[in-house]
């Protein structure tokens, strides 16, 4: 076994890892970064980029269908669509990220990781000793649910995320098995590149996680793409069709079926721990990594061993997991120089957006755009509610239809949450982030005027309808 001492080993190197390493290597320490697949991880081949860029042409289609005036003879080229996507991702190859790894002072490792003791981690038959720190940063993996028959259908016809972020034709008829973010993105998407799409939820609405208003209008806006949607549907069987020219799938539900050629898989995720060693430091392999506002791993001794990303399960998305990486890999190297490790909320080596101001953005047509809480908690705390109606989102879009929940901490006249929905609500997020973080009073916010005419006007709407 060849031997190997760095400051840190950073396993995973996903957006969360090559942040953490960069930060770890920024304060002065020497950093190996290990991933088993591809440099840029789940985000930017499988995910966030290719899913986006599987989006944004047809939702710019959709919102030209809409303005009139505007010429948009022609629909969607879907091989225009995919060249472009797979630009985004290199067509897969990680060359140039691992160049960028090695440009920012980072020993880039391939190979699978598995933690075999304090302070150290085995690649193949390399042993990674770390002086410092362990930072795990392996992300997440599809969890399959327990449907009869999954397990017995030829591979080809199963979709996960990453077969619908990187396939390059169009299935005839596509049914989707899940309708959160994942399942209406790629619901989305896939109609409005030509497919027949069936999607199959267990709840009334798709995403259960927002407002229901949120979901109803995503509803509304799968089906004007021409998704077909099942709701309060659980699949019970599925099964291959026989005797189907090409392979097909027959999804069983409540007495019907629904036939499609692919299916896919959008259940949810679990944190990458099963195959990582974790019975070697005292935790359960397939479990979340449990962290503090530090970042450090709870229930491991000697405070060496850090998380952040996917795998803590703490909210899992790209630029959250990204902050923690940040912070992280400055605690690691504040402890290293000897310097006090901050851990009082809101300081500089503490994740407390993370209890308080995470935001997402769903990517269908019209848009999702949330952050803070969702749901008021009881006494002390109103919902505002009002459809988004200014000049700026009728001049924006003919037949504008959006709306707005805001959570108010009624005492201390601070924002704690905001939901939009709506098009090209995204850009509307961070005001809500920038409100929420600085808790800023409402009545200072009234002094924010919001430029005229912009959709932003809502925020103007939304102070008077608390009253100010
Ligand atoms: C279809 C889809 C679309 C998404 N869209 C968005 C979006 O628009 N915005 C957003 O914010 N989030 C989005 N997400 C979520 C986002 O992809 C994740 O939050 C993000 O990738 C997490 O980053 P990470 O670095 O923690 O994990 P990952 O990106 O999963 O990276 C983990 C890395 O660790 C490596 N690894 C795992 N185990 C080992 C091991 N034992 N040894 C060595 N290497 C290992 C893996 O190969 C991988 O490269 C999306 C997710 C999906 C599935
Ligand atoms: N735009 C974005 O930010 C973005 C996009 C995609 C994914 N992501 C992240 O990736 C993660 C994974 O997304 P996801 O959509 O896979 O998970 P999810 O948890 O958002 O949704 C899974 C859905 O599947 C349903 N479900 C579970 N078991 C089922 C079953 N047997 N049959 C039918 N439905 C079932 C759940 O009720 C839930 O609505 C999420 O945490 C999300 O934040 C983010």
């Amino acid at each position: 076994m060849a031997q190997h001492a760095y400051d840190v080993v950073v396993i995973g190197a996903g957006p969360v890892g090559e942040n953490a390493a960069a930060r770890a290597v920024g304060g002065g320490l020497t950093v190996a970064l290990v991933d088993h697949e591809r440099f840029g991880g789940e985000c930017s081949y499988w995910a966030c980029i290719p899913s986006k860029a599987l989006l944004r042409p047809g939702n710019l289609l959709a919102a030209v269908r809409r303005m009139p005036g505007v010429d948009h003879d022609g629909g969607l080229d879907p091989a225009a669509v995919f060249a472009r996507r797979d630009a985004f991702t290199n067509g897969g190859d990680d060359s140039a990220q691992v160049d960028w790894v090695r440009s920012a002072g980072i020993e880039p490792v391939r190979g699978h990781a598995r933690i075999t003791g304090e302070r150290e981690v085995t690649v193949g038959g390399d042993v990674f000793h770390a002086r410092q720190a362990v930072i795990v940063c392996t992300g997440s993996v599809v969890r399959m649910p327990s449907v009869a028959g999954l397990e017995q259908l030829p591979a080809e016809l199963v979709w996960t995320s990453r077969d619908a972020t990187t396939a390059s034709a169009v299935p005839k008829r596509l049914a989707v098995l899940g309708g959160g973010v994942v399942g209406t993105e790629m619901a989305q998407a896939w109609a409005q590149l030509g497919a027949e799409v069936h999607l199959l939820m267990t709840g009334p609405r798709p995403l259960p996680a927002y407002p229901e208003f949120a979901g109803d209008a995503v509803a509304d806006g799968l089906r004007s793409a021409g998704v077909r949607l099942y709701p309060d549907t659980t699949a019970e069987q599925v099964s291959e069709v026989d005797g189907a020219d090409v392979g097909a799938v027959r999804i069983a539900h409540k007495g019907d079926v629904v036939d499609a050629d692919r299916l896919l898989i959008a259940t949810g995720r679990k944190p990458a721990t099963a195959e990582l060693g974790l019975d070697a430091v005292g935790l359960e392999p397939g479990d979340p990594m449990p962290v503090d506002d530090n970042g450090l791993v709870s229930g491991v001794d000697g405070g060496w061993l850090y998380a952040a990303g996917d795998v803590t399960g703490r909210a899992p998305l790209t630029h959250q997991g990204k902050y923690q990486a940040r912070i992280v890999g400055d605690v690691v190297a504040a402890a290293a120089r000897g310097d006090t490790v901050y851990r009082s909320p809101w300081s500089s080596h503490t994740t407390t957006a993370d209890h308080h101001a995470v935001p997402q953005v769903v990517f269908t047509d019209p848009e999702v755009a949330s952050v803070g809480v969702r749901e008021p908690a009881g006494a002390g705390q109103r919902a505002v509610e009002l459809d988004i109606a200014v000049a700026g989102s009728a001049l924006h879009a003919d037949d504008y239809a959006g709306r707005l929940r805001a959570i108010v901490d009624t005492r201390r006249d601070v924002l704690l949450g905001m939901t939009f929905v709506g098009p090209d609500t995204a850009e509307l997020l961070h005001g809500a982030t920038i409100a929420i973080v600085g808790e800023v009073p409402l009545h200072r916010l009234w002094h924010a005027v919001p430029a005229f005419p912009t959709i932003s006007e809502v925020w103007l709407r939304l102070l008077e309808e608390y009253g100010l």
